[in-house]
C-alpha cells in the first residue's frame, strides 16, 4: 500500500450557528483500502463526507486530493474530479432503466448529424456499456438492462448505484449506509461488490452504523466523535465492543492509534 493518502483533510471546521459539526477534523483515505467511518448520531460523519464531496463548504481547513490542495465548490465539482458518493436515499431513479441510471447525467449522444442536431442518445452504446460494466462487477444476475430500476430488489438497486459510482473513471467511491435498508443476502452482495471494487484498485469510504459489516470489510476504521477524528483503529487488533466504546467515549482511544 502506498503511503500517500489519495484524499486527505486537515483541520476541517464547520459551524451551524452554535452547533460545531466539524471541530478540526482530520481524514486520510489511502489508495486501495476500504476505510470505514463510524461515529455516534450527530458526531459529524455526514458533515465530514459532505465537506469532502463539495456538498458543504467548510469554514476553514484543508482538503487534498492526490496531494494537491483542492476547494470543491459543489458536488458536481467533486464528481468531475473522480469523487463519487452513493447516498442511501438518492441512489437511483426508480422509473428509469438500469442502463439509463448508469448514464444519468453522463448520457452519450449519437456521434452523427442526428445526434448533433436532435441531441439523440446513443442507446445502443449505452446499453452495451451498461452490460459490460455490470458484468465486470459481477452484477449480471440482472437480466434485462432496459428493465426499470423500480422492478429490482433493494440489493440490485444498490448494486446499480454502486456500479454507477464505480464505472466512470472514479478515483474514490463513498458509500453512505449502503446496507442499511437491505436484507441479509442483499447486504452480502453489496459487501462482496465493495471487496471486488477494492480488488480493482478503487479506494472506498464506508459510512456505516453496522459494526459486523464494518469489521467484515474495512482495512481501517476512522472513529469520529464530537466533530473530530479521535482514532483510526485496525479491525484486526480491536473488537467491535472496543470500537463502540471508543466511539461513545466509554473508552479512551488507544494511544498508538489516537488521531
Ligand atoms: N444543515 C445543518 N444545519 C444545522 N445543523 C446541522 C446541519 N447539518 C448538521 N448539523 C448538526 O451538526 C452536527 C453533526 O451532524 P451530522 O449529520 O454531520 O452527524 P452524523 O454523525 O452524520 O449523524 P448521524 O449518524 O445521525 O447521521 C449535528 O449536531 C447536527 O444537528
Amino acid at each position: 500500500m502506498s503511503t500517500e493518502p489519495i484524499l486527505q483533510a486537515r483541520g476541517l471546521n464547520k459551524r451551524y450557528g452554535r452547533v460545531v459539526a466539524l471541530d478540526n477534523a482530520d481524514f486520510d483515505l489511502m489508495p486501495n483500502e476500504i476505510l470505514a467511518v463510524i461515529g455516534d448520531n450527530g458526531a459529524g460523519k455526514s458533515t465530514l463526507i459532505k465537506a469532502l464531496t463539495g456538498a458543504v463548504i467548510p469554514d476553514f481547513g484543508e482538503i487534498r486530493l492526490n496531494g494537491q490542495p483542492i476547494a470543491f465548490k459543489s458536488p458536481i465539482d467533486a464528481r468531475n474530479r473522480g469523487i463519487e458518493t452513493v447516498y442511501q436515499n438518492l441512489a437511483v431513479s426508480p422509473a428509469l432503466s438500469i442502463a439509463d441510471n448508469l448514464f444519468l447525467g453522463r448520457e452519450k449522444r449519437r456521434d452523427d448529424w442526428i445526434g448533433k442536431i436532435f441531441r439523440t442518445l446513443d442507446r445502443g452504446y449505452m446499453q452495451r456499456e451498461a452490460r459490460q460494466k455490470l458484468s465486470e462487477l459481477g452484477l449480471l444476475t440482472i437480466q434485462n438492462i432496459n428493465q426499470p430500476v423500480e422492478t429490482l430488489s433493494g440489493g440490485q438497486r444498490q448494486g446499480v448505484a454502486v456500479a454507477r459510482a464505480a464505472a466512470f473513471g472514479s478515483r474514490v467511491v463513498i458509500l453512505d449506509e449502503p446496507t442499511a435498508a437491505l436484507g441479509v443476502k442483499e447486504s452480502r452482495k453489496v459487501l462482496e461488490l465493495m471487496l471486488r471494487l477494492k480488488a480493482r484498485g478503487l479506494p472506498i469510504v464506508l459510512i456505516s452504523h453496522n459494526m459486523p459489516h464494518v469489521f467484515e470489510v474495512a482495512d481501517r476504521i476512522h472513529i469520529h466523535r464530537l466533530g473530530k477524528r479521535i482514532a483510526v483503529i485496525d479491525p484486526k487488533k480491536h473488537s467491535m465492543s472496543d470500537a463502540v466504546a471508543i466511539m461513545t467515549g466509554a473508552m479512551a482511544p488507544p494511544a498508538a492509534e489516537a488521531a
